[in-house]
């Protein structure tokens, strides 16, 4: 075989990503490929943040093109970029944000904010810029989660806001405007006229995701946000408890009935281990997520354990992933986080701007 583009191509793929199990070519990853005698150079464009791997990708797609004959030199440029995805039909993007992801719950207490907190953290590690809303309306816990709690954003117009900043992250939070302590009592359409001038009124900079922690339930103004705000995709939090499950179920179903797509079902509280015996005990019930997941048909993303350092790393304004970054459960939110990531880069890109806006005048 000769040195061609089309045999470069063709080694490319025989090498899979470790994380999609595709090859690159499929995927239309593969940039720019120059062959200059002997010599071969070429971009892979990652869709999602690798920054803990590029290296190893380089390494494995130059190998791969090292093994036609006659090639000399070869080099790779690997790197991350991401774009922004469909979100529901008729609802534009904000600007200034690139994909969204609803963490929600089918009821409260289950760590759907130590979830949203320690994937945002996560994202944010391999590389992507990434911003946080804490939309919780009942519980607004991220102020105190990311260690900012009674700051107040400051606003340089008085019509704007710019995020607070915390462990690499922009956060905004309806803790900083009300009173934590003295929780109000949401109407329906105060809570999403609230959230949505939160959400539109917030100077996000360049964000590759934007995480919102939603407010647990499925009422009127969990449905109303998931039906206005542009959503990429949305991850349920649960316990292997069979009532949260249950409501986990309805979390599922309202987002389907407003076309968002269910990223996939993450599992919190799923395992007691002992810290003094290492005894592990399904104290929640076993298996009920995973077993959710085959009924509906979406992805499990994976289980977190009942663990008493998760609790107090996010309760103590450093979460898991910051403050053990090479720990088990670092590792576990990691592990969730690349799914999140790759199932929106295997989403198809947004197109909107690409049409001209319609304007219907009477003249
Ligand atoms: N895997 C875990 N192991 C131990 N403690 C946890 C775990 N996940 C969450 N917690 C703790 O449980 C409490 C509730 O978690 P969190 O605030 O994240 O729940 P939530 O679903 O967002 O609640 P709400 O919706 O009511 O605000 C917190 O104190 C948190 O530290």
């Amino acid at each position: 075989m000769s040195l061609t583009e089309q045999s470069v191509l063709d080694s490319l793929r025989q090498y899979a990503d470790p994380n999609t199990g595709k090859d690159y070519v499929s995927a239309r990853w593969v940039k720019n490929v120059r062959v200059s005698g002997a010599d071969v150079s070429f971009d892979i464009e990652l869709g999602y943040p690798a920054k803990s791997q590029i290296d190893a990708i380089r390494q494995g797609v130059i190998g791969a093109v090292k093994g036609v004959p006659g090639v000399g030199n070869v080099s790779a440029n690997v790197f991350t970029r991401i774009v922004a995805h469909a979100v529901q039909q008729g609802v534009k993007l904000l600007p200034g944000v690139k994909n969204i992801v609803a963490v929600a719950s089918g009821k409260g207490g289950v760590g759907k904010s130590t979830t949203s907190v320690n994937l945002a953290l996560a994202l944010a590690a391999e590389g992507a810029t990434v911003g946080i809303l804490d939309a919780d309306i009942y519980g607004p816990s991220q102020p105190q989660m990311l260690g900012i709690g009674g700051q107040q954003p400051e606003s340089a117009d008085g019509k704007s806001m710019e995020p607070l900043q915390a462990h690499g992250l922009q956060v905004m939070s309806i803790g900083f405007l009300v009173d934590v302590e003295t929780p109000m009592v949401w109407r329906g359409p105060m809570a999403t006229q609230a959230l949505n001038q939160l959400l539109k009124e917030t100077n996000w900079k360049e964000l590759d995701y934007l995480i919102i922690d939603m407010p647990p339930g499925t009422g009127d103004i969990q449905l109303t946000l998931s039906q206005s705000v542009p959503v990429t995709g949305a991850v349920i939090v649960t316990t292997p408890q069979d009532i949260a499950l249950l409501d986990a179920r309805k979390g599922l179903k309202m987002f389907e009935k407003v076309g968002v797509p269910i990223i996939g079902i993450v599992e919190n509280m799923s395992i007691h281990i002992c810290s003094k015996c290492g005894h592990e005990e399904h104290i929640f019930g076993s298996g009920g997520g995973e077993a959710m997941c085959k009924d509906y048909g979406v992805p499990f993303l994976g289980a977190l354990p009942l663990d008493i350092q998760i609790r107090k790393q996010v309760d103590g304004g450093v979460p898991s992933v910051v403050a053990d970054p090479e720990g088990r459960v670092a590792e576990l939110y990691k592990g969730i986080a690349r799914q999140v990531a790759i199932a929106i880069a295997e989403r198809q890109k947004d197109m909107s701007h690409k049409f001209p806006s319609i304007v219907v005048q009477n003249t």
